[in-house]
């Protein structure tokens, strides 16, 4: 058919405020082993108090502060020397005035001490005494005994992916496992008569190897989700609702790539119509105006040009955030970035989100163009830069953000 046009399209900010998946994936327990970057389905609280015990932060020796004032290289205060605490075993002796106990870094600090001077300000002159020639501060030396977490108050927050620093927490609380929502299942479903499998050896005229399905499946695995490559339909009628319909019966979301635009052999929109109802058709986004959002049956739908850069770059906009709520993380952890300064004037329309790849070079980012056809566009980029949806363009010379690909 000729003459189509996009209806219904839709800006990036109106698809990620108002194109929200109701459902979050089922909770699972996992091991600590196994939940780097999961997000916790609820809070974890501390069960006790962390270290639990206080504790030295230096090798030295434990004393009442206030028997080192005025204590200095000329003037020394002499301690006498009561015993020593060993690592991982409670104190057999106490601090009392004028004493001091020698002390490992971590070992438990003895009842009477409220110090704990650094060797390195000390010296055993004679055998059973210690000058000391620095003062040190009540507190100074070590940890309290809830100085890291309090009994009782939040180890990690629901929500918020774990990092690595979180699981050490876990763990040195005791907790072993953590529930967290499952990963969501996106079935990636590439369609056209001209894909064929990356495992095709010789390509006949016209043939292209999927290529958007498995750069789909790596960025659906760096959002936390687990990929279900669901293979290549044809664009024979009916084959891809029947497709849809066997992939939504097992998947928190669904990825289709090509078949939404405007050409004749552009099937998407009417096979997702009859499984769902269409949200939008078309988004003002540069590159990847033919995208759909669809919702059928509670499960999102992402409808992405066939061009892979641009379902690439649609994904990362749209397809991402979503999978990080579908986590239960509303808030996805920033990508890392760093600021540039941008080689060239940048035109865009105002209201169209335009995602210009950029390579960096000494603090400057220089547009890496090309049709969205080509691939090589992406894979020679160092990040990205977004020119935001109200602005017309960037000059050159602008402080720019660039995302970083990692
Ligand atoms: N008259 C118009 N034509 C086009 C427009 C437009 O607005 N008006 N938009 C262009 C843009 S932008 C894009 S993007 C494409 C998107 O079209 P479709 O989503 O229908 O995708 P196809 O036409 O099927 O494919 C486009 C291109 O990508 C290749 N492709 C598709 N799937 C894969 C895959 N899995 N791996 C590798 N390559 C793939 C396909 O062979 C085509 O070359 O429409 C423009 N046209
Ligand atoms: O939007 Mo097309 O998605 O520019 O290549």
């Amino acid at each position: 058919m000729t003459g189509k046009e996009f209806f219904s399209v839709r800006t990036v900010a109106d698809a990620l405020a108002g194109f929200r998946p109701g459902h979050r994936t089922a909770v699972e327990v996992v091991s600590l082993f196994d939940a780097l970057h999961r997000v916790p389905a609820e809070e974890v609280r501390a069960p006790t108090a962390l270290p639990g015990f206080a504790k030295s932060t230096v090798d030295g020796f434990a004393v009442r502060a206030a028997d080192t004032y005025g204590a200095s290289d000329g003037l020394p205060s002499y301690l006498d020397l009561l015993g020593a605490v060993r690592m991982g075993a409670a104190p057999e002796v106490a601090v009392r005035s004028g004493g001091a106990v020698a002390m490992p870094t971590g070992g438990v600090l003895p009842d009477g001490a409220d110090a704990v001077v650094m060797v390195e300000y000390t010296a055993e002159t004679m055998p059973g005494t210690i000058e000391v020639t620095r003062p040190v501060a009540p507190g100074g030396g070590l940890v309290r005994a809830d100085e890291d977490v309090a009994a009782g108050a939040p180890l990690v927050a629901a929500g918020r992916p774990l990092r690595a620093p979180d699981l050490g927490m876990l763990a040195a609380a005791g907790v072993t496992s953590v529930a967290v929502h499952a990963r969501p299942r996106v079935a990636i479903i590439s369609t056209g008569d001209e894909v064929v499998p990356p495992s095709t050896v010789d390509l006949a005229a016209g043939q292209v190897r999927d290529a958007t399905a498995s750069a789909l499946a790596g960025l659906v695995v760096d959002a936390g989700g687990a990929p279900v490559i669901a293979g290549i339909v044809g664009d024979e009628p009916g084959a891809l609702k029947d497709r849809l319909t066997e992939v939504l019966a097992d998947a928190d979301l669904v990825v289709v790539s090509a078949g939404s635009s405007v050409g004749a052999r552009d099937e998407t929109a009417g096979a997702v119509a009859a499984v769902g109802s269409v949200w939008c058709h078309g988004l003002a986004i540069k590159p990847g105006k033919p995208t759909l959002l669809a919702d059928c049956g509670g499960i999102p739908l992402l409808g992405l040009p066939g061009n892979p850069l641009s379902a690439l770059v649609v994904f990362g906009q749209v397809g991402v955030p979503l999978l990080w709520r579908l986590s239960g993380c509303e808030t996805p952890p920033p990508a890392p970035s760093t600021r540039a300064r941008l080689a060239r004037d940048l035109a865009s329309a105002a209201g169209r989100l335009d995602v210009v790849q950029v390579r960096l070079r000494d603090g400057v980012a220089e547009p890496v163009f090309g049709p969205s056809a080509l691939l090589s566009v992406l894979t020679r980029a160092d990040g990205y830069l977004v020119v935001p949806e109200p602005a017309t363009g960037l000059d050159a010379g602008s402080d720019v953000e660039v995302i970083l690909y990692r």
